[in-house]
């Protein structure tokens, strides 16, 4: 079938567009940065690789985020990849919540940056954003690596059909 056979769809909802994107799973983050606008952290699972080199990755944030402002300003951010066990933290910085009650239910420390670094977390990626593109409702922040810390004993967490979900590993011994 060539593709102007192609059945005509509906256009897709903003409630359709969601309940599909329940479906694709995903790591879940604190992104946090720390700096002359203050200091700051939310919840994202809209995190993904760009490209090695430079080491790239991109961040999804709402601009209506209270957080948002605090983020461009500063320049800097750190990308904290949660482990199994974190779920009260995701929730934490999922919204609504004093910024100071946020950061006071975990440990962290500082690298390159200043933006504070998750204690625990499985991955942490200290960053300079580099570029901002806007689309629709979000900024996509483009932001390079400037180090990193791994924690190879912990389980990942995921985010999916709206709920928590812990990452073993099937051939585990
Ligand atoms: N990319 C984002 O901005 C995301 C925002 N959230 C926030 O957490 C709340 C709860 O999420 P769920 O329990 O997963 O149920 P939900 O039905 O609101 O969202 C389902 C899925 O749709 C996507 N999504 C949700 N809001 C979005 C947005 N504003 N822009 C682009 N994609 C979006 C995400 O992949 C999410 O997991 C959402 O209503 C939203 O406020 C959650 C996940 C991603
Ligand atoms: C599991 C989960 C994933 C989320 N992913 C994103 C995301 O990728 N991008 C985003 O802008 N907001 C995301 N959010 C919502 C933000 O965490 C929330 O809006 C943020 O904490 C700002 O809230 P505030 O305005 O109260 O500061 C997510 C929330 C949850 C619970």
């Amino acid at each position: 079938m060539s593709v102007h056979e192609l059945p005509l769809l509906p256009n897709v909802d903003r409630d359709a567009f969601r309940h599909a994107m329940a479906r694709l799973g995903a790591a879940v983050n604190i992104i946090t940065t720390d700096g002359p606008a203050g200091r700051a952290g939310f919840t994202a699972s809209a995190v993904c690789s760009v490209t090695d080199t430079p080491p790239t990755l991109l961040v999804c944030l709402n601009r209506s985020a209270s957080v948002w402002p605090i983020f461009r300003d500063n320049g800097y951010l750190c990308v904290n990849t949660l482990a199994a066990g974190h779920e009260g933290l995701s929730t934490l910085f999922g919204g609504k919540t004093p910024m100071e009650q946020r950061f006071a239910a975990a440990d962290w420390h500082r690298l390159a940056s200043g933006s504070p670094l998750l204690d625990g977390a499985t991955v942490s990626f200290d960053c300079k954003i580099t570029q901002v593109v806007s689309v629709g409702t979000h900024d996509i922040l483009i932001c390079e690596a400037l180090a990193l810390v791994r924690n190879d004993e912990t389980h990942g967490l995921a985010w999916f059909d709206r709920g928590y979900h812990h990452l073993l590993r099937q051939d585990a011994r």
